[in-house]
């Protein structure tokens, strides 16, 4: 008997979910409709991008006339051929007998030679030089990298051709390969090309197409994750049996002439942090930054006009009187369309500032600003009072409502807990927020939104040493919010609590140590010095047992624990890192004992620490130095107990150099 559940899961009868072509079929209907043309749509595919890579190859292999590979065969030997060397030879310049010339002939097709000479530079090499002996290099990154282990995806194959590693043992712990699970351009070109077919062809939606669950990854799954997002994100390759449709504005980019829609697809791209350059980010995921736009006008014209500052021209709207109102007419519709699309995006924006944009006269943009915009269209119970911070005249200020901090008595937290910044929506109460049941304020990356109560606002020091807010709980300060100490790095003398965000770090080089390679200082350093942010793949602590095979072969490690909530977050160096993966654990070098004949700890023969640090939403390890070290010296950490436990300190530690 035919199913009656529906596409959406619903019983049949509740077809009002289904657009209406798609509500004739039943669910396993559309199922079948769908794999149908997946199916079609695949088979297209494949039997054009053989053929096509046939000619690709074929044509960048080149056209040869006959007899010309028989032609070229012969000068090769002539080449290579001793007897027959004299256009190509060492020769010494009869001018200065000491300077050998090589004397090089080149060929065309034809076999005809042309011969210059070319002056060579004598370089002497050491005999006493060694290679450096052989040591594992990696990627280097400059921010850690999550999920770069995809937890039951081996990676790749360590030492899959050293007899002694236990290949088939490494690789009992893993259920896949990475390369079998990864994205595959093909089959999303495929599936891309099957939604479009599914929805302009069949017409069903794309909620509906999501619901046929035939695709391993969802459509949508929101603004900024999906197939059709990510398609996106790439280039489209263009083949005979796909065809860029639109589908209903779901799939397809915005018109070039739509400048909001333009505006609002890139800023799914880009991090809505004004602090983040990271393209894709995924720490600042603000949910209230959705589309561009929208948005209604906090500023009325007549404030405007009453606030602050300077003309910008002869033709600025300061000057202007009321007179000027009905005197401005722009013939153009583009140019009006230009001001509204502007000020769809930024309502508040300055006329000023308009004027720069539409290339129009200041007092014409303020004019029409007013008509698109006139004064009684603005909020009643505005936050900000509908002066904003332009206004001069405080007496028609309204009573706005001031960013109130109404968790002021637990403000000042004595102890700092690095926590993984609140995920819920705001507002952040005791039943529901990690933030605030550990007495801290919410972070920037925080979900609760910029205008909680409880986000930090930054500190008011002017220098930030060990008393600013943001020092003692272990964050740096923010560009933006830190206003004073000048975070955001723009003089000669920037705020020192913000040296892991601007990569302030002294120069290191990596060279032989005692056990295997080392950081060592290129310049003298005083205590307190920034030497670099710890960066690896982010995975948990569960890896290190999965992992342990390779750590136990190669008797190295580059775990590195973070004080996550849960405790459970490592960084692993291994496969990318920077300079920082290199320091090794003192003793190192040398473990001399105190003046008193006692033996100096571990942490006393470190002169550099790891400290995390809050840095912009995100936790980071930034190493420091602790003592003063002077050039040339090796820098040490104290990796601590677990470590070694962990590792196993001299089983398998060999120095794996000298
Ligand atoms: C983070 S790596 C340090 C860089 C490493 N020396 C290299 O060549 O890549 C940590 C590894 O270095 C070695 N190591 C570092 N300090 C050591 C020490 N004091 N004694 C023995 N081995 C050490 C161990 O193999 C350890 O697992």
């Amino acid at each position: 008997m035919e199913s009656t559940l529906l596409i959406d899961g619903t019983e049949e009868g509740d077809l009002s979910n289904l657009n209406s072509q798609s509500s004739e079929y039943t669910y396993t209907e559309l199922r079948e409709l769908g794999l149908r043309i997946y199916k079609e749509v695949w088979k297209q595919f494949y039997e054009w991008e053989p053929r096509e890579c046939r000619q690709i190859i074929h044509a960048l292999a080149g056209r040869r006339d006959p007899g010309e590979r028989e032609k070229y065969n012969k000068t090769i030997d002539q080449l290579l051929d001793s007897g027959t060397l004299q256009d190509s030879e060492m020769r010494n310049d009869s001018e200065n007998p000491n300077q050998p010339l090589l004397v090089v002939t080149q060929f065309d097709a034809e076999g005809r030679g042309i011969s210059y000479p070319l002056e060579i530079e004598e370089i002497s090499v050491d005999p006493a030089f060694e290679a450096h002996p052989s040591y594992e290099s990696c990627p280097p990154i400059n921010q850690s990298i999550q999920n770069l282990r995809v937890h039951n995806a081996a990676a790749f194959i360590p030492y899959g051709d050293e007899e002694k590693f236990p290949v088939m043992e490494h690789l009992d712990n893993f259920e896949s390969f990475a390369w079998e699970e990864d994205f595959d351009p093909d089959s999303e070109m495929i599936q891309i090309e099957t939604v479009r077919r599914l929805h302009n062809t069949s017409n069903i939606s794309i909620t509906n197409i999501d619901r046929m669950r035939i695709f391993p990854k969802p459509l949508r799954e929101s603004y900024k994750d999906g197939l059709l997002w990510q398609r996106f994100q790439r280039d489209f390759l263009r083949w005979p049996g796909g065809t860029e449709d639109d589908m209903e504005g779901a799939c397809s980019e915005p018109a070039p002439d739509n400048l909001r829609e333009r505006l609002s697809s890139v800023l799914a791209t880009f991090c809505p942090n004004l602090n983040c350059l990271r393209t894709l980010c995924t720490t600042h995921k603000h949910p209230q930054f959705g589309p561009f736009g929208g948005g209604r006008p906090k500023v009325s014209n007549q404030s405007m006009r009453l606030s602050e500052g300077e003309p910008c021209g002869e033709e600025c709207f300061r000057l202007t009187d009321e007179s000027y109102m009905d005197k401005v007419y722009w013939e153009n519709e583009s140019d009006l369309e230009t001001l509204r699309t502007i000020l769809s995006i930024s309502p508040d924006l300055f006329p000023c500032q308009l004027a720069d944009l539409c290339f129009k006269p200041c007092r014409e943009v303020f004019v029409q600003r007013s008509h698109i915009f006139p004064d009684h269209m603005l909020y009643d119970d505005d936050p900000a009072g509908d002066m904003g911070s332009h206004t001069k005249n405080n007496k028609t200020k309204k009573k706005g409502r001031k960013p109130r901090l109404i968790f002021e008595e637990d403000s000042d937290h004595a102890e700092f807990v690095p926590l993984e910044p609140c995920k819920h929506k705001g507002p952040c109460e005791k039943e529901r927020c990690e933030c605030y049941r550990q007495k801290r304020h919410c972070q920037l990356a925080c979900r609760c939104g910029v205008n909680c109560n409880r986000q930090y606002r930054g500190c008011e020091c002017k220098r930030c040493f060990s008393n600013c807010p943001c020092v003692k709980n272990a964050r740096e300060c923010l560009p933006g919010i830190c206003n004073k100490c000048d975070a955001r790095g723009a003089s000669d003398d920037p705020c020192v609590n913000t040296r892991l965000q601007r990569n302030d770090t002294k120069a290191v080089e990596i060279r032989r140590a005692k056990y295997g390679l080392g950081a060592f200082a290129t310049e003298d350093m005083k205590p307190g010095d920034y030497i670099g942010d710890y960066v690896g793949g982010i995975l948990t602590s569960d890896h290190v047992e999965i992992l342990h095979h390779v750590t136990e072969y190669s008797g190295r490690n580059y775990f590195f624990e973070f004080s996550n909530a849960n405790g459970d977050e490592m960084l692993d160096a291994a496969p990318v890192g920077n300079a920082t993966r290199f320091l090794n654990h003192a003793p190192a070098e040398t473990d001399l004992p105190k003046s008193d004949g006692t033996p100096r700890s571990d942490a006393e023969l470190a002169n550099c620490m790891a400290q995390v640090l809050l840095v912009n939403g995100e936790h980071h390890i930034g190493f420091y130095t602790t003592k003063a070290v002077a050039r040339g010296s090796e820098l040490l950490l104290c990796y601590g107990s677990q470590y070694w436990l962990k590792t196993g300190k001299g089983d398998n530690l060999e120095p794996s150099i000298d």
